[in-house]
């Protein structure tokens, strides 16, 4: 995907001077501008503490801002109440968490009906086919009736993802999906997010440590004390190795410097 500047109109996700403070510290997100376009993969990096899971954690409405605006396909965040915001995550969004994990109490199938049943559905033989459609898609159709516990740490992340999937969310948050993963185990993860966007045009941020799965992304953004320091299109690992190694630094501008246009610009921008 080439850059382009996009306006927030009709993008899946846009931030607009996101800040969240906590106490009365440096605020863990100051100001953050961000626009990710239908059918973007985004990969959120950054050191340790430098705000990437509260940026995902006020994107998909799991935490209000202290200042500034979230829009999700156009609904301001702000506008709803409690019960709204909960409608929205359930009906609108997905979530796969390294540490949200699926209910021991269900079978796999059950668990990726699980958000269906949540927005109120109740044919349960359609249920079940786009359950089992969804596991089939992740490889997983013949582990529909098993338990989660006998599935190994990969599957269960598949199993996540189709669960994520299920209700076609308009956003898919993933939180450091692959942190606990062989790297093998990962890529086959980070492939079923890719194909979610190729083929199905879903829209997802990840946030992760890691530069190789970055590299799944069509972009990835920097973050540095709660800002955006940069911005990689298509990312590579040498370049995001490059830009992690210099943020909080001049080296940063240097590594995005001899970019060409794609480093300078602005992929995700208003
Ligand atoms: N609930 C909270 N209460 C107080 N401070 C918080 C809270 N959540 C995050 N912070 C602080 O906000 C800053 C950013 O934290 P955040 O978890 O977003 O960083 P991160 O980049 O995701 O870090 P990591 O890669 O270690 O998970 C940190 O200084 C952290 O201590």
């Amino acid at each position: 995907m080439t850059t382009t500047a996009v306006t927030e109109n009709g993008a899946a996700l846009a931030l607009d001077r996101v800040s969240r403070a906590y106490g009365g510290g440096a605020p863990a997100l100051d100001g953050v501008d961000l626009v990710v376009p239908r059918g973007r993969f985004l990969a959120v990096m950054g050191r340790s503490g430098s705000g990437k899971s509260t940026l995902l954690r006020c994107a998909a409405g799991l935490e209000r801002p202290t200042a500034g605006r979230v829009r999700i396909g156009g609904t301001d965040l702000a506008t709803l109440r409690t019960t709204g915001l909960t409608r929205l995550r359930r009906d609108r969004i997905g979530f796969v968490f390294q540490s949200l994990n699926l209910v021991s109490a269900l079978n796999v199938r059950e668990n990726v009906t699980l958000p269906l049943l949540l927005a109120g559905a109740r044919e349960s033989r359609a249920l079940d086919a786009r359950a089992l459609a969804g596991l089939d898609a992740v490889g997983l159709a013949d582990r529909a009736e098993d338990r989660p516990e006998s599935l190994s740490g990969g599957q269960r992340q598949r199993v996540a993802i189709a669960r994520a999937l299920v209700n076609e969310p308009e956003v898919v948050f993933a939180d450091e999906p692959t942190a606990a993963l062989d790297p093998v185990t990962a890529a086959g993860v980070l492939a079923l997010l890719r194909r979610a966007v190729d083929e199905r045009g879903r829209t997802v941020v990840l946030v992760t440590h890691d530069p190789t799965a970055a590299t799944w992304a069509d972009e990835a953004v920097f973050l540095d004390r709660g800002r955006i320091a940069g911005r990689l299109d298509r990312p590579d690992e040498a370049r995001v190795r490059a830009v992690l190694g210099g943020l909080g630094t001049a080296g940063v501008r240097a590594a995005l410097g001899g970019l060409g246009e794609a480093g300078r610009q602005p992929a995700v921008a208003r």
